[in-house]
């Protein structure tokens, strides 16, 4: 946003208008959820304060009752210009009273540092008394570009993210400082933005379609035959036309529509996945860490076929240094398995991801609370506000599941990524409270009629 600005700015585009565009939209949007309740606008020094001072002059002129508290003197010429259009008087911050509504202008992109002690306890304080408030362009005391929390911050109503999101708009834990996240178009594009991870547009099998044509997964399980089962059950709800989930030889634990093939030792397994027609070969969930279930990952490792790599095997990879997989695989690690395979890499949630990407050649789904899907080839989506309930054992079995599921559906791992942690984030919403993994899968076909 910040080159796309400048770019703006050196084809001509008048900086200031810019800010008028941002304090309007920021002032429609206000109006839109506060009407003519009071209002406490608080500027910072920077550009955000313009934009503060913007808003509070137009929504004076809808007939809104505002006052404005500003940290000090505005320091940038744009925001001096929209100070000076602000008739109205400017009190300080420190002895500002509450208001029914509070626009936090203090600090945008250019917060270098934690807020001073007292600005950060005022801004808490009154942003607790409010009973609407909101964020312009950022929560003031988030960094943009990591989502770190450099000071206190309180939790507004609405973010009003200006032209584009940032990175902070989406990572935790800035984006939990916020209950609603609206982006506001300022005339700004920024090409090379930050992308939510959307809902995707998914098809029928085509009149034509049979088991094979439709998507043959297997599933390579070991010692905890739950975890592949899951994984296997989740893969045949997910569109694909037949899943094998081949074990340990314990009785099959899924429903009967899945093929359950006993691969006990390596050259069985590694015949198993000769089968040209598979489409996906999952490893991972339940696998095991001891000498056979390294010697079952070699199997997968080698077998040609596109994978999905997920919980042991990840762990097992990670031993090795540098992950050697194939290219067009997919790794989902979590926190914890991302260090093990990449090391500690610098930047934000969204770099590491990307460099992660690009290192191994593979889609890698970096887990958490925000999920960050990248490419090898520098896509990236990023998906957060996902029920907290997935905290629970299995779902990311389900997760793995889904995405050997849709890869042999669609034959491409991003897209395949983004469609199953779309899909499981749906699941668990329909799912509600306090579910477990297999109830997941059950509302998979749910989740996936409603983007037909
Ligand atoms: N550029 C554009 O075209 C457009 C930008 N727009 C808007 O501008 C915002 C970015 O504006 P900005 O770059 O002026 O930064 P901003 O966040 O206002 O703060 C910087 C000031 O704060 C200071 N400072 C920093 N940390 C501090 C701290 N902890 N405690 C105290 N002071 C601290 C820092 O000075 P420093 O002390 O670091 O030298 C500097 O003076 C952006 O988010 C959007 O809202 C829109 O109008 C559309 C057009
Ligand atoms: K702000």
């Amino acid at each position: 946003m910040r080159r796309a600005e400048q770019a703006a700015i050196a084809a001509g585009v008048d900086e200031y208008r810019l800010m008028e565009r941002a304090g309007a939209a920021a002032a429609e949007i206000v109006w839109r959820a506060g009407g003519k309740r009071d209002l406490l606008v608080l500027c910072g020094p920077g550009n955000n304060g313009g934009d503060g001072f913007v808003a509070a002059r137009l929504l004076r002129a809808r007939g809104v009752p505002v006052r404005v508290a500003a940290l000090g003197e505005s320091r940038t010429e744009c925001s001096r210009t929209a100070r000076a259009a602000w008739d109205g008087p400017v009190e300080p911050l420190a002895t500002a009273a509450p208001a029914t509504q509070i626009v936090d202008a203090l600090f945008g992109t250019g917060l270098t540092r934690g807020l001073d002690k007292d600005v950060a306890d005022r801004l808490a304080a009154l942003t607790g008394q409010a009973s609407f408030s909101y964020a312009i362009d950022l929560p003031s005391g988030v960094e943009t570009d990591s989502g770190a929390l450099l000071s206190q911050v309180p939790r507004f109503g609405i973010c009003i993210a200006l032209g584009a999101l940032k990175p902070a708009h989406l990572l935790y834990p800035a984006a939990s400082c916020f209950d609603r996240l609206v982006c506001a178009d300022i005339g700004v594009d920024a090409p090379d933005k930050v992308h939510r991870l959307a809902a995707p547009v998914l098809s029928s099998p085509v009149p034509s379609a049979h088991k094979y044509s439709r998507g043959l997964v297997a599933v390579a399980g070991g010692d905890m035959a739950g975890a592949s089962s899951l994984a296997s059950h989740a893969a045949a709800r997910s569109g694909a036309g037949m899943v094998r989930h081949i074990g340990l030889g314990q009785p099959g634990r899924g429903p009967d529509a899945l093929v359950e093939l006993k691969g006990e030792a390596p050259d069985q397994l590694a015949a198993l996945l000769r089968d040209r027609r598979l489409a996906a070969v999952l490893a991972g969930p339940g696998l095991g860490r001891d000498d056979r279930a390294r010697a079952r990952l070699e199997a997968v490792l080698a077998c040609g076929r596109p994978l999905v790599l997920d919980a042991d095997a990840l762990t097992l990879l990670g031993d090795g240094g540098d992950p050697a997989v194939p290219a067009g695989s997919v790794l989902t690690p979590h926190e914890g398995e991302f260090v093990r395979l990449f090391g500690d890499l610098p930047g934000s949630k969204i770099d590491r991801a990307a460099e992660a990407a690009r290192r191994c050649g593979a889609v890698v789904i970096y887990k958490g609370a925000d999920s960050v899907i990248a490419a090898p080839d520098g896509r990236v989506a990023i998906a957060s506000g996902a029920s907290s309930w997935l905290s629970t054992a299995g779902t990311g079995d389900v997760l793995a599941g889904l995405v050997a599921g849709r890869l042999a559906v669609t034959g491409d791992p991003f897209r395949a990524a983004c469609e199953a942690l779309w899909l499981h984030g749906e699941a668990a919403r329909r799912a509600g409270p306090a579910f477990i993994a297999d109830d997941l899968i059950a509302r998979l076909p749910a989740a996936i009629a409603c983007r037909l």
